[in-house]
């Protein structure tokens, strides 16, 4: 039996280009180089690395990729067609894309007659001659050209006839893409596809036309089937879609162009873009593969995905969104009990692919949400094993919904749960007791700074130690005074760092008598983790968010010398 191959499907990254229109992104040089590198490695056939001529960065990065080329994807330069009235051999735009130096450009072109005349305040035929001069120029200069048809699904739904001859305008000119753009991304999904059926059915009637204009057999000025992405595949421009996030349907419009006829489809990495963004390859690259049959890019990088779209959240410097569909954190994070329940028992039951084909991961939340399933499967994480019919699994998952109700909240703080855990099953080793402790806050009118005194009275291995430390705050005086009480002891605390301090404020309305809830995060030189306290009184909150904290750096560090040993 013969196996059907996936049909191909290029992609084209444009996170450099319409991905730094986003409101809040900028990046540098490098940081451009950075991510095209890391889209080359992923697979990614274009990369549309900016335009050039339109700030001296871009011009910058495309000579920058000349000195060192990208290993297997095709660079690509933007620019739009030369003004109205000019000569494109005189359009210093034209001459900075030339410069660039790659093989392929993507020229985008008006297809909405309004914008013709209110936005370039030319004629309906000079917007035809600069789409079609431009691309010759370019051809001539031996540059393979993809054309955006800007606002094409506006332009076709106001003046069906003019639209068209845009694309005819680019097509006859030698542009190898002719690719639509949704610009302000209003069109909904149905639309979409009824469009790019009627263009895809036209463009092969242009085809199988009388002779007169017979689209892709005219004679292109280069051909070169050297290069990865030819068109000797193809014997007539293929259609491209380009979509924006506006009516949040990006992704599924680009879905429905490709259902539609489309070959080529345009987005960003996390989707990034103007405005509300462009439609989100990493959501549209899982789809098409996995869902759909096409052939995207290669199995071993598909399982990269998640990793690239935290690389390219790390270098544009945005906090990554942990409920994006894919790569999320939360994408594979079961809560209820009734899914925790299935998904244990089936992943399929409440996963719609597999979270390591993208190279992302399950996880199990505990919270007021969770039943047994929940509570088990996270003993295992932790390296308990615990039966559903143990007694003491029900009391610790009544304890913790008792207390998410008293306001904890133990979906951050694992390391609170899991001290819990270890308490109900007896497990909690001792480290230290404490007990007593007082703070002391000096406030002096007219001084910046606070100054605090803390006081700890600790008792370790029957040891009982006295320890005073002063801090620029209370929480600082009271983790430092009971590091210095412990450090003796266990002087693995000298590397635990307090990196987080996060406070809400439960009840506000009920004024100071408001509960407070305390997130600490710490970390030791290899990990991290949160624990959590909840009072009336803020500093009682923090102070056993931060007891917390150390105890469990301690069990860390205890469990990892356990492991030592008996591997040697
Ligand atoms: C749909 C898209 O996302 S297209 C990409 C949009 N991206 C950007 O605009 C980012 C980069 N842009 C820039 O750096 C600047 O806007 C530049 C360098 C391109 C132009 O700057 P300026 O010359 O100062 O012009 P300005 O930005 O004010 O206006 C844009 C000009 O381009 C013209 N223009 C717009 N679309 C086209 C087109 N397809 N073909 C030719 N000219 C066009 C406008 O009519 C206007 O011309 P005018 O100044 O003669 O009226
Ligand atoms: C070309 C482009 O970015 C757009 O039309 O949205």
């Amino acid at each position: 039996m013969t196996e059907n191959p996936s049909p191909p499907l290029w992609i084209y990254d444009t996170t450099l280009r319409d991905g730094t229109q986003r409101e809040g992104l900028s990046v540098s040089i490098e940081d451009k180089l950075r991510i095209a590198r890391r889209l080359d490695r992923l697979g990614v056939p274009f990369i549309e690395g900016g335009w050039p001529g339109a700030n001296p960065k871009d011009v910058q990065f495309f000579w920058q990729l000349q000195e060192d080329p990208l290993k297997v994807a095709e660079i690509v330069a933007f620019c739009s067609t030369r003004r109205p009235n000019t000569n494109a051999a005189d359009e210093p735009m034209l001459q900075a894309i030339l410069a660039a130096g790659t093989r392929w450009v993507t020229i985008f072109g008006k297809s909405w007659d309004l914008h013709v005349t209110e936005g370039l305040k030319t004629s309906l035929a000079e917007n035809l001659a600069m789409i079609r001069d431009t691309i010759e120029y370019l051809r001539a200069n031996g540059r393979r050209v993809i054309y955006d048809a800007e606002h094409w699904f506006d332009g076709y739904k106001h003046n069906r006839e003019y639209a068209l001859q845009t694309l005819e305008a680019a097509a006859t000119a030698g542009a190898e893409w002719l690719v639509l753009c949704d610009t302000n991304g209003g069109t909904l999904p149905h639309e979409i596809s009824q469009i790019v059926q009627d263009v895809v059915k036209a463009n092969r009637e242009w085809v199988m036309g009388n002779g007169e204009w017979v689209m892709g057999k005219k004679q292109l000025p280069i051909t070169n089937s050297q290069l990865p992405i030819t068109n000797s595949q193809f014997p007539v421009p293929q259609i491209g879609i380009h979509t924006h996030n506006d009516s949040d349907t990006a992704v599924a419009n680009a879905l429905a162009a490709v259902m539609a006829g489309a070959r080529m489809v345009q987005g960003t990495i996390n989707g990034y873009g103007e405005r509300c963004g462009n439609a989100n390859l990493c959501s549209l690259i899982p789809n098409l593969q996995l869902k759909l049959g096409y052939s995207c890019i290669e199995e071993n990088q598909l399982s990269k995905l998640t990793e690239a779209s935290r690389f390219v959240s790390e270098v544009v410097n945005l906090a990554p969104d942990e409920h994006a569909p894919f790569v999320g954190r939360s994408a594979f994070a079961h809560k209820g009990g009734i899914h925790v329940s299935a998904v244990e028992r089936n992943p399929l039951t409440y996963e719609h692919i597999q979270p390591e084909q993208i190279g992302n991961r399950r996880r199990i939340v505990i919270s007021e949400q969770a039943g047994l399933s929940n509570v088990l499967a996270k003993a295992r994480s932790f390296g308990i094993e615990l039966d559903k019919q143990n007694p003491q699994a029900r009391q610790i998952l009544q304890r913790l919904k008792d207390l998410e109700s008293e306001g904890y909240q133990f979906e951050a703080a694992e390391a609170s749960f899991e001290l819990l855990m270890r308490e109900g099953l007896e497990k909690r080793p001792l480290f230290f007791e404490i007990k007593g402790w007082q703070v002391h806050c000096d406030l002096v009118e007219g001084k910046e700074s606070t100054s605090a005194l803390a006081t700890v009275k600790v008792t370790v291995n029957d040891k009982d130690i006295l320890e005073a430390a002063e801090g620029n705050g209370p929480v600082a005086a009271l983790d430092a005074a009971l590091r210095k009480a412990l450090v003796n002891f266990y002087p693995q605390i000298g590397a635990f760092e307090l990196t987080d301090y996060k406070v809400r404020i439960l009840n506000g309305h009920t004024g100071t008598a408001a509960k407070t809830r305390v997130l600490v995060e710490s970390r030791n030189s290899h990990q991290r983790w949160t624990t959590v306290g909840v009072s009336t009184n803020i500093l009682e909150a923090s102070y056993h968010a931060v007891v917390e904290g150390l105890e469990y750096g301690l069990l860390l560090h205890s469990q990892a010398e356990v492991a030592l040993n008996a591997s040697s």
